[in-house]
């Protein structure tokens, strides 16, 4: 989808992108790094907005430095900043980038009122765009990326300013896109932890150099902590704190975890170095009575993998 050699953007006073050189395949990805680390000069320049200093970009086999027309004819682009006309309703909006994109004036209203939708936009689409919400606002922004059935779109900060419900549901309309309609997805945050549930391949940059590119999958690798969730029983009423009692007196000690996983109470988290672990968890449980829900080796989760990063650097 996306090719970059040896990128290298320079401003008079900073060096925005440093010899990039990245490839980025079909699905969505995550491109993360704090604020002024490069995200947005990339995406203008992939959209042949700006020029390069030094190296190549190309977008599905096009030169950016070229071929930008061509590449902005087939990828949508959903810009970071508020810069939605006051004035105007989503629906007059969207249907004039249709226009502009070139569809006939029917497919374009066609097309406009299947997206807003899409993006759960409803009866607010005709009313003019300066009374909406952070929120509603991201929806059209959105919209107008997806208006003319790219087969890619570049999002720009979409989650930036929504609160954590909105957030989520951007993210699940993203993800959408690609599930439902097959368009690949570059997506950028500053935020690690919320591109990945979304994203199948994370690109991590920083002062403008490549740092990490790789799947998520491979980002949250499994690790030796193993979890235990157990039931109730008439005996033991938090079955949890019985099976934690009962392992200690069995020589395994249940370690502390974060209160961050779902549900975190009800599990027993013991690390697993060793194989006997698994026997004697399965049969305290057994010798308790109590129904063994899961028992699970914890994935990494991406901010820790970082974290260990940053710790084995500074060591
Ligand atoms: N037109 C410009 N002129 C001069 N410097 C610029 C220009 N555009 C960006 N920069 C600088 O280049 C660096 C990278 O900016 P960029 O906007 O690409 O970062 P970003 O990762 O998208 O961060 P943010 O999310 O804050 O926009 C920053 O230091 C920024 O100040």
């Amino acid at each position: 989808m996306i090719a970059t050699e040896s990128l290298s953007k320079r401003y008079p006073r900073v060096t925005a992108l440093d010899r990039l050189t990245v490839d980025i395949g079909p699905g969505v990805t995550g491109l993360v790094g704090a604020n002024g680390a490069g995200k947005s000069t990339l995406i203008k320049i992939l959209l042949g907005l700006a020029p390069a200093s030094e190296g190549s970009a190309a977008v599905l086999g096009h030169d950016s430095a070229r071929d930008g027309a061509a590449i902005r004819e087939q990828v949508g682009y959903m810009p970071e900043h508020d810069c939605l006309p006051p004035d105007v309703s989503a629906t007059e909006f969207v249907v004039h980038m249709a226009r502009m994109s070139g569809l006939p004036a029917t497919a374009a209203r066609e097309r406009t009122a299947d997206t807003l939708r899409h993006v759960g936009l409803y009866e607010e689409r005709y009313r003019p765009m300066g009374g909406y919400s952070t929120g509603m606002k991201q929806r059209v922004k959105l919209a107008q990326a997806l208006v003319h059935d790219p087969k890619l779109v570049l999002l720009d900060e979409p989650t930036n300013g929504l609160d954590p419900a909105g957030r989520d549901e951007m993210l699940g309309l993203i993800r959408r896109v690609h599930t439902d309609f097959g368009i690949s997805v570059l997506v950028t945050s500053h935020l690690l932890g919320e591109l990945e549930r979304t994203s199948d391949h994370i690109v991590v940059i920083d002062g403008g150099k490549l740092l990490k590119s790789q799947s998520t999958q491979s980002f949250t690798e499994t690790t030796t902590t193993l979890l235990v969730e157990v039931t109730d029983s008439d005996a033991h009423p938090d079955g949890a704190l019985a099976l934690r009692t009962a392992l200690a007196a069995a020589g395994v000690e249940p370690v502390a975890e974060p209160g961050t996983l779902p549900g975190a109470a009800r599990l027993v988290v013991v690390e697993a170095d060793e194989d006997s672990v698994y026997d004697t968890v399965r049969d305290t449980i057994a010798d308790l009575g109590l129904g063994m829900v899961r028992m699970e080796q914890r994935r990494h989760r991406i901010a820790e993998v970082f974290q260990e990063d940053r710790e084995a650097a500074a060591s």
